[in-house]
């Protein structure tokens, strides 16, 4: 098979530079264009001094010609930015946006929460949810999921596929700063996020409420973010009634059975519990389950790194499913640690 050949919109923001750590490693691809916004013009390594082989290649402008002649294209730009780009390149190339242009099915939903004009909807890039792998094969579109809701769908999918919970889940997740991007917010400062972990967004506030819900069937969701001093990291605790008397090992069995053919889902040993430390740089979700028999419910929580299986791990992966490469390829589950 020959090189695909892969541009990347949005080079020098954090999504961008994880994608380019990864695809410098993908045996199948080869990187074609890198382009930007208002750093166009500037070299890769100004932005991105750990990409040290693309240190000396210039940011062109994001334009659809940049991106000609290229079998892949990565939207990895703000949020509506990536609608009009999409439209404008051809049914022939396979363009991932990563932002949230094209995630949901209802356009009432895309008015409500994010405003303006529904794009459309693509393709889910959450291949561990049930029948959406099968959705990827072959597509030339694919709308990367959200952070948060990569961690709290892949928690409380296989308790509601299996009927063990009423669909009325409670998600609170802790985050790294980096899943706010690189642009400057006053809340991001150091000094404001050092030695202090804070809510926001808090009363059903968050636009990944209605991503999470549409994953886990229409479920009725309260997610409270929380915002952490570290870099990388989702850990969403994730809740739901039980429906009928059901213990520990019970629900095991049934995510042990859910994810049992998935090679990034990790279902950690009886008794331990998920760490974002352990899936820093990997593609890897970090899984438990357990049962609260006095509140009567089950409580599941994942760990992901929301730069890589939290968006550009699982760009890729989605990547290579719609071109019929190894699900794996270019992708490894093995973080970095301490
Ligand atoms: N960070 C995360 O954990 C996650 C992010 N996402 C989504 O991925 C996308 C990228 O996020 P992230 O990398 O964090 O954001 P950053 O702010 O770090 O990067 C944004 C990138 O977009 C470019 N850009 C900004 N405005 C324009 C424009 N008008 N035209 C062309 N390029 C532009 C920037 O270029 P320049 O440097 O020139 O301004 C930069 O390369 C967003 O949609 C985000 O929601 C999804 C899941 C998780
Ligand atoms: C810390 C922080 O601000 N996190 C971001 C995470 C969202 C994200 O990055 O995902 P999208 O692609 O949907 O924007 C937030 O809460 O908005």
């Amino acid at each position: 098979m020959h090189m695909v050949r892969v541009a990347v919109a949005g080079a020098s923001g954090y999504v961008g530079g994880e994608l380019l750590r990864l695809l410098l490693a993908h045996p199948d691809v080869e990187i074609g264009a890198l382009t930007a916004g208002g750093n166009a013009g500037t070299t890769v390594g100004e932005h991105q001094p750990h990409l040290v082989p693309l240190a000396d290649r210039v940011l062109g402008d994001t334009t659809p010609d940049a991106f000609a002649g290229h079998d892949v294209v990565f939207l990895a730009l703000p949020h509506g930015h990536s609608a009009e780009l999409g439209a404008a390149l051809g049914d022939d190339t396979l363009v991932i946006d990563c932002g949230a242009d094209h995630r949901l099915v209802s356009a009432e939903d895309w008015t409500r929460w994010y405003g303006g004009e529904h794009a459309g909807t693509w393709p889910y890039g959450l291949p561990e949810l049930p029948g959406a792998r099968e959705k990827l094969v072959g597509t030339k579109r694919i709308a990367v999921p959200g952070c948060y809701p990569t961690a709290a769908s892949l928690a409380l999918a296989p308790a509601l596929a299996a009927d063990l919970v009423s669909p009325d889940v409670v998600v609170v997740a802790v985050t790294g700063t980096s899943g706010a991007g690189k642009s400057l917010k006053p809340n991001l400062l150091g000094s404001e996020v050092m030695g202090s972990a804070s809510a926001y967004n808090v009363g059903g506030l968050h636009r990944h409420t209605p991503e999470i819900a549409q994953n886990l069937n229409g479920a009725t969701v309260s997610f409270t973010p929380v915002l952490a001093p570290m870099a990388r990291g989702i850990l969403a605790t994730c809740s739901a009634p039980l429906k009928s008397t059901v213990d520990s090992a019970a629900a095991r069995a049934v995510y042990t059975k859910a994810y049992a053919d998935e090679p990034f889902v990790h279902l950690l040993p009886e008794g331990t519990w998920p760490a974002t430390a352990a899936t820093v740089g990997g593609n890897a979700v970090h899984l438990q389950v357990t049962v609260d028999p006095d509140a009567g419910r089950l409580v599941a929580v994942a760990a992901i790194d929301n730069l890589t299986k939290g968006t550009a791990g699982g760009a890729i992966q989605s990547m290579n499913i719609a071109l019929g490469l190894p699900e794996t390829a270019g992708l490894s589950t093995v973080g970095v640690a301490p």
